[in-house]
């Protein structure tokens, strides 16, 4: 079983206005509000790719039980922490070009946190656990220490896509996968990268580190996928970017699926590209069809 962890879950709150103008009223030309937050964008991927997953990780109040019962209405598996704070709102303002402004996330107690390790405690060894996002400064800077530890003792796989300290002290415990994009992948080493062969020497870096396959992905400039043997380039498709929010997530699960699925990396690396590209070419995430029309256009080379 595929499970998705998302500590730290939102309502997108997605926003379009014409033409912004700070200290004024502005009138919206269009709004939409989406079950957010990076294992959740995951888990409704894998959905769309009719991979089995169960969704976990924190949610509360009326905004958790929002994306409760939209995940609910379209199949996906969800065995939540329920808490008492209220899950975040994060709001994706559309005015041209695309701001974020993220919520902290919720206060989760120490006995709400406890809940979550226990049910990672019961993973089996053919599990696979996404673990991905920020986690809400309440749960203090180790707990995705925890719940790596409480993955590995059970012998699962596990994937992590989050920033910084988090994902440096994960790579010793040997991650099925790690998707930083380029400029995180700079600022992880401390570095500024200028060309593709620094991002593949930095990508390699963290294959030393313990990370058992690593992708890069480069917006419209398509990815890279680093393993132990050989280093791949895709091009993107060609399209209109209507939304880039969630496009890394889509990636992620495109490839893990699909690997799960195949067992084959060239076709987990295409898949992944096309359903990151669909998702900046749609104004939701990925769907099913339009990943599958995008999957020929992804070209990839050994370099
Ligand atoms: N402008 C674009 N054109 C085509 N494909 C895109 C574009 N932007 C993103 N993608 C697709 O999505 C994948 C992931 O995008 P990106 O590198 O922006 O990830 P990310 O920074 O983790 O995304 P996010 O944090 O917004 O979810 C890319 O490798 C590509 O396949
Ligand atoms: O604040 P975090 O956890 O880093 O990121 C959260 C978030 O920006 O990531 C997703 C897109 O990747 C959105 O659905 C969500 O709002």
């Amino acid at each position: 079983m595929i499970y998705t962890v998302t500590l730290n879950p939102s309502i997108d709150y997605i926003v379009e206005v014409e033409d912004l103008k700070l200290g004024d009223l502005n009138r919206m030309k269009r709004d939409l509000k989406l079950p957010g937050g990076k294992g959740i964008n995951v888990s409704r991927v894998l959905n769309q790719l009719e991979v089995g997953n169960t969704a976990l990780g924190f949610l509360g109040g009326f905004t958790g039980r929002f994306i409760d019962d939209k995940l609910r209405e379209d199949g996906i598996g969800r065995d939540f922490v329920f808490v008492k704070d209220d899950t975040r709102i994060n709001i994706k303002l559309k005015a041209g070009e695309e701001t974020e402004i993220n919520g902290l996330g919720p206060v989760i107690e120490s006995q709400e946190a406890a809940k979550l390790l226990d049910k990672l405690s019961h993973l089996q060894p053919d599990d696979i656990v996404i673990l991905s996002g920020s986690a809400p400064p309440s749960l203090g800077g180790d707990f995705y220490q925890k719940l790596v530890q409480a993955c590995r003792q059970s012998g699962a796989e596990f994937v992590i896509d989050t920033t910084g300290k988090a994902l440096k002290e994960a790579l010793v415990h040997k991650p099925l996968l790690v998707k930083p994009n380029h400029h995180e992948l700079a600022e992880l080493y401390g570095v500024t990268i200028n060309s593709i062969e620094e991002i593949v020497l930095y990508g390699r870096k963290l294959l030393a580190e313990g990370a058992r396959h690593v992708l890069i992905s480069m917006a419209g400039e398509g990815a890279l996928l680093i393993t132990e043997n050989e280093v791949y380039r895709a091009t993107v498709p060609s399209g209109t970017v209507r939304n880039s929010v969630g496009a890394g997530d889509s990636m992620i699960a495109g490839f893990v699926g699909t690997l799960v699925l195949t067992g084959d990396l060239i076709e987990a690396f295409r898949t992944g590209v096309a359903s990151g590209s669909a998702t900046a070419f749609s104004d939701d995430l990925a769907v099913k069809e339009e990943i599958e029309r995008l999957r020929p256009q992804v070209d990839i080379t050994p370099l």
